[in-house]
């Protein structure tokens, strides 16, 4: 089963008491305060982990409680920290806050990133930690503080860099299969593919892309109809679109028809959604009524069109190495070059920073035209990199 829409409950673990005690032996009568502190209660962490494809390990409704913190004991005891609870989501699982109108908490993202969902209650100090010269005997101590807890929405939205989005049996998954191996099953029935399925291509550069198989749109996806937000969903965040067509027209269909209203559904969806489509895939080319259509596409559309028999894997190369260049430059707009600091220095009052980027030095100083004030910056970490006295 695949799931990717899941409402759980989230406890961290309480803070321990504090405990009040007092030190008594045989020949110390009047001994001092003794109590120890409450141990920490434990976090709930959610981590990114690319080994999770579907968050199907979580039941709906379910509770997810980390340790609470071990009260404190006399003898100047302190309790346990309560155990950290790592849970394990797919990546691109985007967390939300229930009771806050689905405020966005993060978006996992990144594979192996992750983030304190629920933060543990600080432990209560014991009496041992309130007494002073005034007070020597306190019969004070702390109580625990409560973990915090969340009732959260989880939802996850496949990343890929390309989604193949077409009309049910138009054959993405056929495609997806002829290029790697995604094992998604095709069938002559449409919506044999109820989840979307995401394969890998490695190329020999040592690059990879990976293109997912989003499940056949209907007319009034947008609606949600035929399940459609579920598919759609997965879509938002794919930043290369094809159009997968049937150039057959099997069971009465048109593939300028259909070319028509998936980019109407993504409309609808989305405004703008449509923009990211960045080929059509011509699939079905081996019948004669094909070419006729394919001839006819070509009037209607600008978009680079790559005629396809997806079955015999014939022009599929042509298709990868199409995306495969596409996405990279893609990726290469989106790097961004941190500027990496030489120095920081002060001259004629001014704060002077050294910086290196793209090989190329540059400084800015506080008498330029700076939007932020400099002394607000905090160049704690600045200051470890570079010479004191240079300062
Ligand atoms: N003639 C012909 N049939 C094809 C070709 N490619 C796929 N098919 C057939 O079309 C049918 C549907 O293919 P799928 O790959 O399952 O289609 P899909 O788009 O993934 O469909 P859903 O998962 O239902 O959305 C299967 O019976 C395939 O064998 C092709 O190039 N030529
Ligand atoms: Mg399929």
């Amino acid at each position: 089963m695949f799931v990717d829409r899941i409402k759980v409950y989230v406890k961290a673990g309480n803070g321990g008491n504090g405990c009040i005690s007092f030190r008594r032996e045989k020949y110390v009568p009047k001994g001092g305060p003794n109590g120890g502190n409450g141990g920490d209660g434990g976090s709930v962490i959610f981590v990114a982990d690319p080994g999770t494809s579907s968050l199907v390990d979580l039941k709906f409704n379910q509770h997810i409680d980390a340790e609470h913190g071990g009260h404190g004991l006399g003898s100047d005891m302190h309790g346990n920290r309560g155990e950290d609870l790592y849970v394990k989501v797919p990546p691109g699982t985007v967390v939300m806050d229930i009771n806050n109108d689905n405020y966005q908490i993060c978006d996992l993202d990144e594979p192996e990133s992750e983030i304190v969902i629920a933060q543990g209650g600080k432990g209560g100090r014991g009496n041992r930690s309130f007494a002073t010269s005034i007070n020597r005997v306190p019969r004070q101590a702390e109580e625990g503080y409560p973990g915090e807890e969340l009732v959260l929405l989880l939802e996850l939205k496949t990343i890929a860099d390309v989604g193949l989005v077409g009309y049910p049996n138009a054959g993405k998954s056929t495609f997806l299969n002829s290029v790697s191996n995604s094992g998604a099953k095709t069938a002559s029935y449409p919506f044999t593919t109820l989840n979307p399925i995401v394969g890998t291509i490695d190329f020999p550069d040592f690059t990879r892309i990976t293109i997912a198989d989003i499940p056949g749109l209907v007319e009034g996806a947008h609606e949600n109809i035929g399940l459609g937000h579920h598919f759609l969903r997965h879509i938002e965040r794919t930043n290369n679109l094809v159009y997968v067509l049937d150039m057959n027209g099997t069971d009465g269909r048109d593939p300028l028809d259909d070319l028509v209203k998936l980019k109407e559904e993504l409309e609808l969806y989305e405004e703008g959604l449509s923009d990211r489509a960045c080929m059509i895939l011509a699939n079905k080319m081996d019948n004669p009524a094909s070419e006729e259509n394919l001839e006819r596409l070509r009037k209607e559309t600008d978009l680079t069109i790559f005629p396809v028999i997806a079955e015999l894997r014939d022009g599929v190369d042509e298709v990868l190495e199409f995306l495969h260049k596409r996405v990279m430059e893609l990726k290469k707009s989106k790097v961004k070059h941190v500027p990496k600091l030489k120095n920081i220095y002060r001259k004629e009052g001014a704060v002077v920073v050294d910086l290196e980027a793209d090989g190329d030095d540059f400084a800015l100083s506080s008498d330029d035209d700076f939007d932020f004030d400099v002394e607000d910056l905090d160049y704690d970490d600045f200051y470890d990199d570079i010479d004191e006295d240079e300062v």
